[in-house]
């Protein structure tokens, strides 16, 4: 079999939607590409079409959307000419995707155990539970045996964030799409949940896509940034050339508009120690 350098490799991906009378270009003829192992952080403004990306990549974008594209593959899987069928198993097992708000992600009625045992795709009862737990451990979940009988309106946010972050690697899969994961959490827990996915990270050599508005997140922990407006990327580059040798003058814009960017930027030694 051939092999495939990149983890993802997205080609003139287009993504419209036809409303009334004209058609909206949410994702304009991008291409993007990543390493295993590497975070790669989509930035740019509300309404840039970031989420349109994310969405996209899994071929989960609503009516009446409308992909085109050259190529999109994951670690050479070509997910564009891929059946509904197929992708329903390469979600979740080779990609899973985080969201802004854990809480939308479980069932209020349904203890969480029952949630993430459901999701671990092989196993006997005893092996599933025994993978929830151990990966609840992972994510820092205290308690995790009795977190397993709870429901998700008992948990804080931040925990929450954690339980959802669990789920998606449950099937340990080779790209995480983290979609403004911190965005609804205060600065402290962001910060955490920030660590932890930089460990996880390490610990699986996974991928993680990371759509973001907040370029001191961005800052935190990306190795690649693309900046996305209007549905193009407008500069695409290491986090240390996007932050410290910013060309395009929305890029610079961005960084002028960060708010608490100066004591969150890493030194040019940090950048280079973890290159
Ligand atoms: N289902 C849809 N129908 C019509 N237009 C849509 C749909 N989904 C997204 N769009 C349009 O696509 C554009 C990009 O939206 P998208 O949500 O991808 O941006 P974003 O950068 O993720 O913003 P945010 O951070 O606010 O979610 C917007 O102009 C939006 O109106």
């Amino acid at each position: 079999m051939q092999s495939h350098p990149y983890l993802l490799d997205i080609r003139g991906l287009t993504t419209s939607f036809a409303v009334a009378d004209r058609t909206i270009s949410a994702v304009n003829g991008v291409t993007l590409r990543m390493h295993s192992g590497e975070t790669l952080a989509v930035v740019g403004e509300s309404g840039s079409g970031k989420s349109t990306l994310a969405l996209s990549v899994l071929k989960l974008v609503q009516k009446p959307g409308t992909i085109q594209a050259e190529c999109i593959r994951c670690h050479g899987k070509d997910l564009l000419n891929m059946s509904e069928r197929a992708m329903r198993s390469v979600r979740g097992k080779d990609i899973a995707m985080v969201f802004q708000d854990p809480a939308t992600a479980f069932h209020p009625m349904m203890p969480l155990g029952k949630q993430l045992m459901e999701t671990v795709r092989t196993g006997t009862r005893k092996e599933k539970k025994q993978r929830v737990l151990e990966m609840l451990m992972r994510v820092g979940l205290p308690d995790p045996e009795r977190q397993l009988r709870s429901y998700a309106h008992t948990l804080s946010g931040g925990m929450l964030q954690r339980v959802m972050i669990a789920m998606a690697l449950l099937n340990r899969p080779q790209l995480l799409i983290a979609d403004e994961p911190t965005t609804a959490l205060d600065v402290t827990v962001q910060a955490n949940i920030i660590g932890l996915l930089r460990d996880l990270k390490r610990q699986f050599h996974m991928g993680i896509l990371f759509i973001s508005h907040d370029l001191g997140v961005v800052a935190q922990f990306a190795d690649q940034v693309a900046v996305m407006r209007r549905g193009n990327i407008v500069e695409y580059g290491s986090t240390e050339k996007i932050f410290y040798h910013p060309e395009h003058p929305y890029t610079r814009h961005l960084l002028q508009m960060a708010p608490r960017l100066g004591s969150e930027l890493p030194s040019p030694v940090e950048i280079d120690r973890h290159a």
